[in-house]
Parts: structure tokens; C-alpha cells; sequence
């Protein structure tokens, strides 16, 4: 379903069609998704395609493969740190042919995020400082990079930055993100509701879901928790 909706968010940016077919192909789409607006999950029930435990989310707009919007984008190890691959067309375009400012800090954020994760500290972004130095541009194989840069009590800066691959000595955007793990009072207040799909509780926090993790994925298991 995320393949689809990717193909037809970029047919309706690119197509030259006249308004008699744009209206044809409208109509099929609220036809096609009708059967599925008939029951929805709350909005603080995760899906159960979701594994907190895991760190997969279905549907977030940066890495989840059923979010239309997203690439999806996907980590690789870099030493200490993480790469991402990913190459962006005419739905994340800001000036034309360049990808949009917004998009750049969005897929920064997930993989500064990402860059902390890696080293078993987590946060929500309290901080995200980009440069744009160069315009990115569309229809090119892009590099997204990240690594810890440091780590005191609760807070985690990440730093990292988006080149071309062809030169990744020229960099596009450069990127700092500061994460904070919230206080315990936050987690809840932000968190306490939140249930996974068969009703199980998750505070939130990546690796924290307290019965769905998989143990027999140790890569994936529960990083330390950040010291008070
Ligand atoms: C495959 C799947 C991958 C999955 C990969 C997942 C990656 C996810 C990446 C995306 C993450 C997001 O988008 S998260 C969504 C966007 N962010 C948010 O909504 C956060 C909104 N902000 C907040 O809720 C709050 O401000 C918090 C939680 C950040 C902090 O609240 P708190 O818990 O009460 O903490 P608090 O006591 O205020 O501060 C703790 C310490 O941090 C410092 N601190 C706090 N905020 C700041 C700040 N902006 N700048 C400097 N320092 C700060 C304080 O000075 C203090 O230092 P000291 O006194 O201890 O020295």
C-alpha cells in the first residue's frame, strides 16, 4: 500500500493529464480507500504492524514504508554512527529541482535521532540546527550521515550532514540535533496512554515497550537507560 501511495503522490506532481482525467483518477482513489475509513484504530493505539520493542513504526513520514510520504529511509551502520541512502524526486522538491528545507530537517531529525539511538540513548529533539550551505538536488544519490558528538545526563547531541554520493566531501547541510530522554513525569504524561495494538502498554520510548519486545533479537533490544 506505501508503494502504491508513493507512485501515485508522484504521478500527481509530474503528470500531464487534463482535468477531466486528474477528476477520473480522484475519484478512483476515494473509491479504493472508502472501505477502509469504515473502522479506524484510535489515535493512541499504535498499528499493529508497529513494534516499539523493535523500533519499527509503519507509518512514520520518515522510515515507516506504508507512510506514502516517506522515501523510506533506511540506516546503515557508519563506524560508530549511521548512513542513509536516498535519492528524492518531484514530492519533497522546494525550489525547483532543489529538495525543499523542511524535507532536509526532517530526514535530519529521524537519522540524528537514529545516530543516538545506535549508541543505546534515546530522546525527543529538544534542538535541530541545520546549515544549508548548498542546495540539494532532486533525481541524485544522496548520502545522510550522523554520529553522537556528545552525552551528559539526559541530554545526547548528534551532529551529521547530507552530501551527494558521487561527492561526499561537499557538504550540502550540516546538521546538530540535541535529544533529551523526557523526565519520568513526562514520559507518562506524553506516553501513558499510548497502547499497542493488542492493548499491551508502551511508554513511548523506542526499545521501552514493556511486552512487545522480541528477545530473540538482541541487535534490537533495549539500550541502557540515559542516567538521571
Ligand atoms: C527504525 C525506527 C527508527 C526510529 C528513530 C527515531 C528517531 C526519532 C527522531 C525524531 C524525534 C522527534 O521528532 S521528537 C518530537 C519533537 N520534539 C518534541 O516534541 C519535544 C518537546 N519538548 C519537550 O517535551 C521537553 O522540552 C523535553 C522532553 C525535550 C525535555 O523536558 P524534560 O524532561 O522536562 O527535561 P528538562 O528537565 O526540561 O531538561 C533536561 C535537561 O535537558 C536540557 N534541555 C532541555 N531542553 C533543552 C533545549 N531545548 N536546549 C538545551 N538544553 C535543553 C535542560 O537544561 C536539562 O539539562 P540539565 O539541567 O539536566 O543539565
Amino acid at each position: 500500500m506505501g508503494d502504491a501511495l508513493r507512485a501515485a503522490l508522484t504521478a500527481a506532481a509530474t503528470a500531464v493529464a487534463s482535468p477531466a482525467e486528474l477528476r477520473k483518477a480522484a475519484a478512483a482513489i476515494r473509491d479504493a480507500i472508502e472501505p477502509l475509513t469504515e473502522e479506524v484504530r484510535s489515535p493512541a493505539t499504535l498499528s499493529p504492524l508497529d513494534d516499539m520493542g523493535r523500533g519499527i513504526r509503519m507509518f512514520n513520514p520518515v522510515v515507516g514504508p506504508g507512510n506514502g510520504f516517506a522515501l523510506p529511509l533506511r540506516f546503515e551502520p557508519d563506524g560508530d554512527g549511521v548512513l542513509a541512502r536516498a535519492t528524492l524526486g518531484p514530492v519533497h522538491e522546494g525550489p525547483p529541482t532543489f529538495v525543499h528545507g523542511g524535507v532536509s530537517a526532517l530526514l535530519m531529525d529521524q537519522i540524528l535521532g537514529q545516530g543516538a539511538i545506535v549508541t543505546g540513548r534515546w530522546g525527543m529533539t529538544a534542538e535541530l540546527t541545520l546549515r544549508y550551505r548548498r542546495p540539494v538536488p532532486l533525481h541524485t544519490p544522496l548520502l545522510l550521515t550522523s554520529r553522537m558528538a556528545g552525552a551528559a545526563g539526559r541530554r545526547t547531541t548528534v551532529t551529521g550532514a547530507i552530501t551527494t554520493e558521487a561527492e561526499p566531501e561537499v557538504v550540502l547541510v550540516e546538521a546538530m540535533g540535541l535529544f533529551v530522554s523526557p523526565s519520568e513525569a513526562k514520559t507518562a504524561s506524553y506516553f501513558g496512554t499510548v497502547r499497542t495494538a493488542s492493548g499491551g502498554e508502551t511508554d513511548g520510548r523506542l526499545g521501552h515497550a514493556r511486552q512487545d519486545v522480541d528477545a530473540a533479537s538482541p541487535a534490537l533490544a533495549p539500550g541502557p537507560a540515559p542516567a538521571e
